[in-house]
């Protein structure tokens, strides 16, 4: 098992489409006060996913909320003709997966064109050899560990094992891009996560239960998952 990414502290990215959406400006800065490292934004199509979420507006209407980079995940197909809107919105990070659109190469160049890092999104099923061939033009790897378009969702098990071989991927390619574990993220299997090399944290209901008086000791006990 490596474990070259996991040794310092994980980033959490608390998924704000846990969060209470009449309120999301008042959420957003509650996650920068209790201690989040980037805000994960789930962006549903209805089309790519069951589900529809948030647009460039919102992103927009957020991004004076808080100085945390905007951690935007794109479920939307065909996907290259929003990168512009979202990062004119203030998106940091565009994460993207393979399945929404043809040229995957070409639109993970264009995502640092405009500036952004580039994320590559591996749904469970969905295998890691177009990790081997865009490894170069990647700043972020997401597993996903449920199957995307909903929250609350259980981890699947398997993605232990997905985590460990994306990895030894970016070790074997000298990447220093960031490892990110997506879905079902509860401090009980963050530390197995982190121990297969991941070395960021997406979490949605665990982040949120019980309130904002409860996010800082949330992601507090995301954090001790490293030690
Ligand atoms: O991308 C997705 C789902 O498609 C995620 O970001 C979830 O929104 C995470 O929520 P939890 O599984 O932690 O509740
Ligand atoms: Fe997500």
């Amino acid at each position: 098992m490596t474990q070259t990414a996991a040794a310092s502290a994980p980033l959490i990215c608390p998924s704000i489409l846990a969060s209470d959406f009449a309120k999301l400006g008042e959420e957003v800065r509650a996650l920068e006060a209790a201690g989040a490292d980037w805000i994960h934004v789930d962006v549903m199509d209805g089309h790519f996913v069951p589900n529809l979420t948030i647009g460039p507006d919102v992103v927009k209407a957020l991004r004076p909320h808080t100085r945390l980079p905007f951690d935007v995940h794109l479920m939307v197909a065909p996907v290259d003709n929003w990168l512009e809107a979202y990062r004119a919105a203030g998106a940091d990070i565009l994460s993207v997966h393979p399945e929404s659109g043809p040229h995957v190469h070409r639109t993970l160049g264009q995502i640092r064109q405009l500036g952004a890092k580039a994320g590559l999104v591996f749904n469970p099923a969905t295998p890691l050899s177009v990790l081997e061939e865009a490894v170069d033009l990647v700043d972020l790897v997401l597993i996903m560990s449920v199957n995307p378009g909903f929250g609350g969702q259980k981890f699947i098990e398997s993605s232990l094992k997905k985590i460990e071989r994306a990895r030894a991927i970016l070790d074997r390619a000298g990447s220093k891009a960031h490892l990110q574990v997506d879905g079902g993220v509860v401090a009980a299997n963050a530390g197995a996560c982190l121990s297969a090399g991941a070395d960021a944290l997406v979490a949605g209901s665990f982040v949120f239960k019980g309130g904002p008086d409860a996010y800082a000791a949330n992601i507090q006990a995301l954090k001790a998952a490293a030690a």
